[in-house]
């Protein structure tokens, strides 16, 4: 009689499961969590390539270290489907991304094995080292592990990290995913540099290292071993770049075959005295064809079905705001052949790929580079040309010394597109563009701009493009925009001008940026309530229309500014001024509503903003109690 089979998945909870299991099981293992894994995001969407790609690492990993006492650390953790599987949350798995549910990214609040939270890239060798550090200073945890991939290791931090953790020589392990790919293909002398250690280097002779024969020699033939794999890796009279930099660098190896990863780990575990680098070659989206078939190996995914790997659709109303600018940008660059853009490694997220279609020459792909972007936007802007830096909102914080220094400070004409303004939904806290307004519109002599809809962000495209006195920034949102009539082509807009949109007398609603469409839904319902409201559209938030806040407040009973940014933006630009000249004194009713004083875990960017007191609903309320009318909520709270 034939025993029924249970999936050896079903039989692992946790990575404690894993002990007990054969390499043959483990291999199984790892088949069923890549099925599980395709399963679970067709229901949610999220980062599919990525997690498809560490399947077998995953287990590899969980099967010879210890965690949670060994501390694992992914970067950006868009990859860490497969592990929060094994690791006690296969009951939430399809949940992820959704709200109230698994993060799509490591979070420490959810749980002991995300030792380390992440999102934004290349921080994970500099927190392994951190790790590291407190277990040799007597605090309880293991051996630190950093899985950082072939295009996060493009950025400064980690050799920063590197560079560190190699003069510290502690035993620590950094694990190279290199699936030579990024988002897009990855660009840069470093990525040519990875292939090469895998194009010009026979497995076999590795594996044999992997093993631990070269270190476990006697010191003069181990010296010779090491010249011998210098000739195999070509690179006469060196080692790796990894070696220079004080790792042992063991690979490149098969980051799918499971003997070859639990060979090379255990035999790391067993050896290691410093720092370890294995490189492991990996496949974007291994294991599933309609993945491994596409251009992008399925980086992102939306929901889709499981048998065609066809994603659904978002049915669209108008056009995305990425590409309203990649459109405006390139119409711009060929009416102007100084105009160049940069990226740092978001081609399409930017739009700026649109551009780089017909102006290849003109667009630099720097890697995940934010802060060399930004100087090598300000050194181009220097040298006469008229760069726009196209980065999202979440990810220039990264870059704001080079944004302060390199380019406020010398009154340089960067142009900066800030995609991704305000909350952006499923990729939650991490990926929200909140604190731009404040950290630009506080330097001096810079613009800052906010597009209220698509085709304001066309006039800003032209606004910008013009604009040489020094730095300018204009912001937009993820996603579609209102649907409203486009222009021809971009007009400049007269620099600190703002705009009537609607006629009203009662309450000014100031808007900064997308929330425009909130502000006039919020308009008509004040109307309905007897409430007549004036909405502007503030456009910029440095340097502000003083004329038109002035008329504003002169002529309203109250003034409410709305944006989508934290506090510390466009708001307290308004409030300073007020305070400044006065205005304040005169007990005026004036509200700021921003994102609160929190971070928003994801959700839909509609219950994201909801949550965060910024509905349409939200205004009408703090419009109607500035102006004194008694709510609903105000006679429950009375
Ligand atoms: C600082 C920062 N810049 C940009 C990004 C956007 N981003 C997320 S994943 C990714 C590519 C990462 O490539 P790699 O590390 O090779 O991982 P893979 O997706 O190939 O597994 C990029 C550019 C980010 N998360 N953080
Ligand atoms: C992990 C990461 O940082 C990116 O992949 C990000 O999720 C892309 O976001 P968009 O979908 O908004 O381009
Ligand atoms: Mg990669």
């Amino acid at each position: 009689m034939t025993r029924p089979h249970t999936p050896t998945l079903d039989r692992v909870a946790g990575p404690a499961d894993l002990k007990a299991l054969s390499d043959a099981d483990l291999a199984r293992l790892a088949h069923e969590l890549r099925t599980e894994t395709i399963s679970a995001v067709s229901e949610t969407g999220g980062h599919l390539g990525s997690s498809l790609g560490v399947v077998e690492l995953s287990v590899a990993i969980h099967a010879v270290f210890n965690a949670p006492h060994d501390k694992l650390v992914w970067d950006v953790g868009h990859q860490c489907y497969p592990h929060k599987i094994l690791t006690h949350r296969r009951d939430r798995i399809r949940t992820l991304r959704q709200e109230g549910g698994l993060s799509g990214f490591t979070k420490r609040s959810e749980s002991a094995f995300d030792p380390f939270g992440a999102a934004h890239s290349s921080t994970s060798i500099s927190a392994a080292l951190g790790f590291t550090v407190a277990r040799d200073m007597g605090q309880a945890t293991g051996d630190a592990i950093a899985v950082i991939g072939d295009g996060a290791i493009s950025a400064g931090m980690a050799y920063e990290a590197m560079n560190n953790a190699g003069h510290e020589g502690r035993r620590m392990f950094v694990i190279l995913n290199d699936n030579e790919m990024s988002i897009a293909p990855p660009t840069g002398a470093m990525s040519k540099y990875l292939s090469g250690l895998w194009t010009d280097t026979p497995l076999g002779a590795l594996k044999d290292m992997a093993e631990g024969i070269e270190r476990a020699l006697p010191g003069p033939v181990r010296e010779g071993a090491r010249r011998a794999r210098q000739l195999v890796t070509g690179m006469p009279g060196s080692g790796t770049l990894f070696e220079e930099l004080g790792f042992t660098y063991i690979g490149p190896i098969d980051g799918h075959d499971m003997d070859q990863l639990l060979g090379v780990l255990r035999a790391a575990r067993a050896r290691a005295t410093g720092p370890v680098l294995i490189h492991a070659m990996t496949v974007k989206g291994k294991g599933y064809r309609p993945a491994e078939a596409s251009a992008d190996k399925y980086h992102g995914v939306a929901t889709f079905d499981v048998a065609s790997g066809a994603q659904k659709k978002s049915v669209s109303h108008a056009p995305a705001y990425t590409k309203v600018f990649g459109q405006a940008l390139t119409d711009e660059a060929a009416r102007d052949s100084r105009i160049v853009a940069i990226t740092a490694a978001m081609p399409s997220g930017t739009g700026v790929d649109i551009m780089a279609k017909r102006f290849p020459a003109r667009v630099f792909d720097v890697g995940i580079a934010e802060q060399h972007a930004v100087t090598f936007a300000a050194g181009m802007a220097a040298g006469g040309l008229r760069p726009f830096c196209a980065i999202y909102s979440t990810f220039l914080q990264r870059a704001y010394d080079q944004v302060v220094h390199d380019v406020a400070l010398q009154k340089l004409p960067v142009r900066f597109a800030i995609d991704r303004a305000g909350l952006v939904g499923a990729d939650g806290a991490t990926h929200a563009g909140a604190f731009d307004t404040a950290y630009l519109a506080n330097l001096p002599g810079f613009v800052v701009m906010a597009a209220g809809d698509e085709a304001e962000l066309v006039h800003m495209v032209a606004t910008a493009t013009e604009y040489d006195e020094g730095p300018i920034a204009f912001r937009y949102p993820r996603g579609e925009g209102m649907g409203v009539a486009m222009p021809e082509r971009g007009l400049p807009l007269e620099i600190g001008k703002g705009r009537i949109v609607r006629e009203g007398t009662g309450v000014a609603i100031l808007s900064f940026g997308a929330h425009l469409s909130e502000c006039l839904v919020a308009a008509d319902a004040l109307e309905a309530r007897g409430v007549s409201a004036t909405v502007a559209d503030a456009r910029f938030a440095k340097p502000l229309d003083t004329d038109l806040i002035a008329q504003l407040v002169a002529h309203h009973g109250a003034l409410i500014t709305v944006e989508q940014g934290a506090e510390g933006g466009f708001g307290a630009q308004v409030l300073h001024w007020l305070a400044r000249t006065g205005r304040l004194d005169r007990g005026l009713a004036v509200r700021t509503m921003t994102l609160p004083d929190r971070f928003i875990d994801h959700a839909s960017p509609a219950r994201m903003y909801a949550e965060a007191g910024l509905t349409s609903g939200d205004i009408v309320a703090t419009a109607l109690g500035a102006m004194g009318v008694p709510t609903l909520d105000s006679a429950r709270r009375a």
